[in-house]
């Protein structure tokens, strides 16, 4: 549990946050969102314990920690292998359980620079660095501040699924985002910085869906695909290919059907929508 009890902090002469009180209960997924500048990365040092409030109280019981803050290491002379094993021995790990956490992290992370010296790696790939960094320990409660700034479509939609899997465990959760993806896939609650205080969001009950377009024996393809968990529509396409509107959590197992049944993907939408419009000319199966 996390507990801030009339919290400012000041740099210098000026007030970043004014008088917030805030619990966060175990197990919780916060989004804390506002404008740039609003005091959201302050806010989440606050709560890492990082930074010391000027005047109030912040209490976190959690023991492992993680955070990822908004800026990855930047030029730093170590190789990205040698960055997270001195980082883990910082917190207390030993070799043995280092190299096989982080080999398990490369692989989640799909990442290939291990022997690169993190100066010369790219911002993603930094911003990867500094995320897996956050995850060396395994932690209960996962502070990330603007965790999916510089990955790219894909590489984002796999560490949301990966923190959705955590969620799933149990692991807290409490990020700084400006994206809807992560918002809406992960949050059970949202805090807006505003005004130097902090305020209740509502949740958006959207339902997040792809699209996928495949070409191949529709005789064959529509009567396994429309009776599929999540799928919303099939059209026919005017090119001749169809495309199905699917529940986002069910287009893995819809796309490894159709490419069983010998079918082929055309297309796959990498941003997921709240419903995908049909445009002129298609036709509704
Ligand atoms: N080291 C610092 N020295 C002086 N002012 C600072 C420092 N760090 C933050 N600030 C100020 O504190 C305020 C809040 O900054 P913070 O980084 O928390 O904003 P943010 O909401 O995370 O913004 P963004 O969305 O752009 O990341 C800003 O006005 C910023 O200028």
């Amino acid at each position: 549990m996390i507990e801030l009890t009339g919290v400012n902090f000041k740099i210098g002469k000026q007030t970043i946050i004014n008088n917030i009180s805030l619990n966060i209960k175990v197990q919780e997924c916060v989004a804390i969102t506002g404008e740039n500048g609003s005091g959201k990365s302050v806010l989440l040092k606050l709560i890492a314990g990082l930074a010391s409030p000027t005047k109030g109280m912040v209490r976190n019981s959690f023991t492992h920690r993680g955070y990822a803050p908004e800026t990855p290491p930047k030029s730093l002379h170590f190789t990205a292998q040698e960055y997270l094993m001195y980082m883990g021995k910082i917190a207390g790990m030993n070799k043995h359980q280092l190299e096989k956490r982080i080999y398990t992290l490369f692989n989640q992370f799909d990442f290939d620079f291990q022997q690169d010296y993190i100066h010369k790696l790219s911002k993603g790939n930094k911003q990867k660095i500094n995320l897996m960094q956050s995850l060396l320990k395994e932690p209960f409660v996962l502070i990330l501040d603007e965790p999916l700034s510089g990955l790219d479509p894909q590489s984002q939609e796999n560490f949301v699924k990966y923190l959705k899997e955590l969620k799933d465990k149990g692991t807290t959760i409490i990020f700084t985002c400006h994206e809807e993806l992560l918002k809406d896939s992960l949050a059970d609650r949202i805090l807006i910085v505003e005004d130097k205080r902090i305020k209740e969001g509502q949740l958006s009950h959207k339902v997040l869906y792809r699209s996928i377009q495949f070409s191949g024996d529709h005789t064959k393809l529509f009567p396994v695909i429309k009776k599929s968990a999540g799928v919303e529509t099939v059209t026919r396409l005017p090119n001749g290919s169809y495309e199905v509107i699917v529940k986002a959590e069910y287009s893995d197992i819809i796309l490894l059907e159709i490419l069983k049944m010998g079918g082929k993907i055309e297309f796959l939408s990498t941003r997921l929508t709240e419903k995908n419009t049909q445009t002129e000319g298609q036709e509704v199966l």
